[in-house]
């Protein structure tokens, strides 16, 4: 809706009313025909201002309105009408211009910004393009490869930066209405002509094909496959080369392509899904909605090495005080220094002061008596970990949130360690912990609603995507990872080699394949798991019974590189060679493939031809299907937990919108067959069977996915 008043006896004022965005919905399309028509033809009007009210502008089109049937009238030609007005018409930016809110003001005949006010283009992101006259009015008002970058990476600018770039006429600091209405008088009766961007020419870059090449170039690489960008390349190529009608043609069919694509549906699941996970829930149904989190003003993490140390600086940067513990005297020096300059680097990105003081550094655990919560990061070793456990029960005050970062122990058996096993749970960080978005907050069965909010809360402050996910081996992410890593290590036993398998997972959209990803975070990490799971002996026997463990396939292929010392990255020789110890840059390595010919010789395997179906079939169902058991089990409360979980954590790429979206994108049908057919040819593959959920799911219809949760439901219920 629009409400429309006259203000100042002679300025017609249009507010834009949807909260929470004031999204351009139907109902707000037609508000605004209607109240424009008003302004025009009341002869007592002399300008016009268009504003959104409870402080924000617009957030840009209804993005529910996307997968139905769109009604109402259209926002190229109502952006047209104003532009047309032969009344000066002033857009009043506070809060936010989205979007198709950015385009209705780029329509409008001038711009006035609060300063606190974020302008920008992010339809890429929803994969989309401006549509609304956005990719052929921005290159005419601020030139080519500013709105190249805008309309390419959506990035969102500031007030100041958009003055500077000439996005709007002026920015204020008061109220932004009065000051537009102001404004609006002064310009009334004023010639419009100058004011209509559409018909500005494009300015035309000398080096244009170069110019254009260029972008390209870039934009393919780190779109990872994603279409909407190199579109919006091409958006704005037409703005340069092309009249404005020919233009908007272009930009249209464009938008036509991706608007019914599979990439804009998954990247429009993905914007609703990261909002979703904050409703959290747990199976005892204790809920985000009725569930108090406690203030937390001043934390402690214990252990400071990689993961410490990137919690300690998240948390600082979030404006808490933090006690930084750490009993070995060089480590403590070691980390105040790296956390240093962390933060250092961190502030001058950002343009503020670096928050040192705010953490105390100790090698003593008494430091952390009188915290509200606590972040325990020591060694990944159980023994280590209860003996903290039970040292924080009795020095911290009654209350205290006791967390762990663990990536795969078990929380619940931490929390036995104390005598109030209510205040535990686990806030599971992903390297480097102040740069990923990701944080799993791990509940147990003795886990409070009022810690998990608590933990929930701290992370939201802190700017991560945080999920609630139940307790058991791996948790979520890492849970899923473990068929993904088997299937990938099976592979190369049949003939593949880490290259194929690597180039498959690569041109899906992961920024790393499987074994480039595995040289990065160290072998020697899951050989440890795998030693304390029981399952890797170094110097195996050869033979048959190397490759069996617990009665099903295993392979020893990561063990066997262990034993020689390759880590991955940090001794030059992993799955790939490295010029030097910590060097990023992966060669492939002969040494690596006669090592895989002799193995499967001496196993008496031979090597058959994989092609990159197979390699992405057998990893990603294998890692969905555990997904569809981890539902099964109630350790996530929906798909949007672990789709969430991957996309942030796990590289997922997000214009594939996470692996249960994928999975109803394939077409669950056909991921059950596949699965059938795999675990048919690998029978002593157990996580190739596929699970009773997808059964059940598939036999129900392959609802879609905001239905799966009454499945599960009925699934459970049945138990
Ligand atoms: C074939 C031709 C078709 C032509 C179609 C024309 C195309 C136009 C292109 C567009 O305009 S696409 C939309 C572009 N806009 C955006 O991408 C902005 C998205 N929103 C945001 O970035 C943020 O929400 C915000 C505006 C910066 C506000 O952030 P804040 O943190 O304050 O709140 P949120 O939690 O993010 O959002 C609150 C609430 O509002 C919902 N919401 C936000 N934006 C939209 C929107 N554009 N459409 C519908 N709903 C929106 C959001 O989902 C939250 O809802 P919840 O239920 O509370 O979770």
């Amino acid at each position: 809706m629009a409400k429309y008043s006259r203000v100042s006896g002679s300025v017609g004022l249009i507010t834009l009313q949807n909260p929470p965005v004031n999204a351009l919905s139907a109902a707000v399309r037609q508000g605004i025909v209607d109240t424009v028509e008003r302004a025009l033809s009341d002869p007592k009007v002399k300008s016009v201002v268009i504003c959104g009210q409870n402080g924000i502008f617009c957030g840009g089109a209804d993005i529910k309105e996307f997968g139905s049937n769109m009604s109402g009238p259209p926002l190229v030609p109502m952006i047209h009408a104003i532009e047309a007005a032969n009344k000066p018409v002033v857009a009043a930016i506070e809060g936010s211009a989205l979007g198709g809110g950015l385009e209705l003001a780029l329509g409008c005949h001038y711009r006035i910004a609060h300063s606190k006010a974020r302008l920008g283009l992010p339809e890429v992101t929803l994969g989309l393009l401006p549509a609304a006259g956005g990719t052929q009015r921005l290159p005419r008002l601020i030139g080519v490869p500013a709105a190249l970058d805008l309309i390419t990476t959506g990035r969102h600018v500031t007030a100041a930066e958009a003055l500077q770039l000439g996005v709007v006429d002026q920015v204020t600091d008061h109220s932004t209405v009065d000051a537009a209405v102001k404004f609006a008088q002064s310009v009334a009766g004023k010639p419009l002509d100058a004011r209509r961007i559409s018909t500005y020419p494009c300015p035309r870059p000398s080096d244009l094909d170069a110019l254009f090449e260029g972008v390209m170039e870039k934009v393919r690489q780190s779109a990872r496959g994603a279409i909407a960008p190199v579109a919006c390349v091409q958006a704005v190529r037409a703005a340069a080369t092309q009249p404005y009608t020919q233009g908007m043609e272009r930009e249209k069919e464009l938008m036509a392509t991706l608007f019914t694509s599979g990439q804009a549906r998954a990247l429009q699941y993905c914007f609703f899904a990261q909002r979703a996970v904050s409703r959290w829930s747990m199976p005892n149904g204790a809920r985000w909605d009725t569930s108090k989190p406690r203030p937390v003003h001043k934390a402690a993490v214990i252990g400071l090495g990689t993961m410490g140390r990137g919690i300690t600086v998240a948390l600082a940067q979030t404006g808490l005080s933090v006690i930084a513990v750490e009993t070995q005297e060089k480590q403590l020096m070691e980390a105040k220094q790296a956390v240093s300059g962390m933060l250092e680097r961190g502030a001058k990105r950002r343009g503020v002061a670096p928050a040192l003081d705010r953490i105390s550094y100790s090698r003593d655990i008494q430091a952390v008596a009188d915290v509200d919560l606590v972040i325990e990061a020591v060694f990944e070793d159980m023994g280590l970990k209860k003996k903290v456990f039970q040292q924080l029960a009795s020095i911290c005050r009654p209350g205290t949130f006791l967390c762990t970062n663990t990536s795969a122990l078990d929380v619940d058996h931490l929390a036995s360690q104390t005598h109030n096993p209510e205040l535990v749970v686990g806030m599971h960080f992903f390297a480097p912990a102040h740069v990923m978005k990701l944080l799993e907050v791990v509940y147990g069965p003795r886990s409070s609603p009022q810690a998990v909010a608590t933990a929930m809360q701290l992370g939201k402050k802190m700017g991560k995507i945080s999920v609630a996910v139940g307790n058991c081996p791996g948790f979520v992410g890492n849970r899923m990872l473990k068929p993904y890593m088997e299937q990938a290590f099976f592979l190369l036993e049949e003939g593949a080699t880490p290259e194929l398998v690597d180039r498959a997972l690569e041109e899906f959209g992961f920024p790393m394949g499987v074994f480039r990803m595995s040289d990065l975070s160290g072998l020697d990490v899951g050989w440890r798991v795998r030693k304390g799971d029981g399952l890797s002996e170094p110097g195996a026997p050869s033979g048959q019974p190397a490759r069996i463990r617990q009665g099903r396939r295993y392979s020893p292929l990561g063990d066997l590189l262990c034993e020689q010392g390759r880590f991955g990255q940090k001794t030059g020789r992993g799955w790939y060679q490295y010029n030097k110890p910590g060097s990023r840059v992966a060669r492939s390595d002969p040494w690596l493939h006669s090592f895989l010919e002799g193995y499967r010789a001496r196993h008496g395997l031979v090597a058959r031809r994989i092609d990159n179906q197979e390699v992405l079939e057998r990893c990603l169902y294998a890692l969905i299907n555990e997904g569809f058991r981890i539902l099964e089990d109630g350790i996530a409360a929906g798909p949007e937990d672990i789709d969430m979980i991957y996309v942030f954590g796990y590289g997922w790429p997000r214009h594939r919108g996470g692996p249960m979206f994928y999975a109803g994108m394939v077409g669950l049908g056909k991921v059950l067959e596949r699965l059938e057919h795999y675990h048919q040819a690998h029978p002593d593959v157990p996580y190739l069977k596929p699970c009773s959920l997808l059964w059940r799911l598939v036999a129900s219809g392959s609802p879609p996915l905001h239905k799966w949760r009454e499945v599960i439901k009925k699934l459970h219920s049945q138990l």
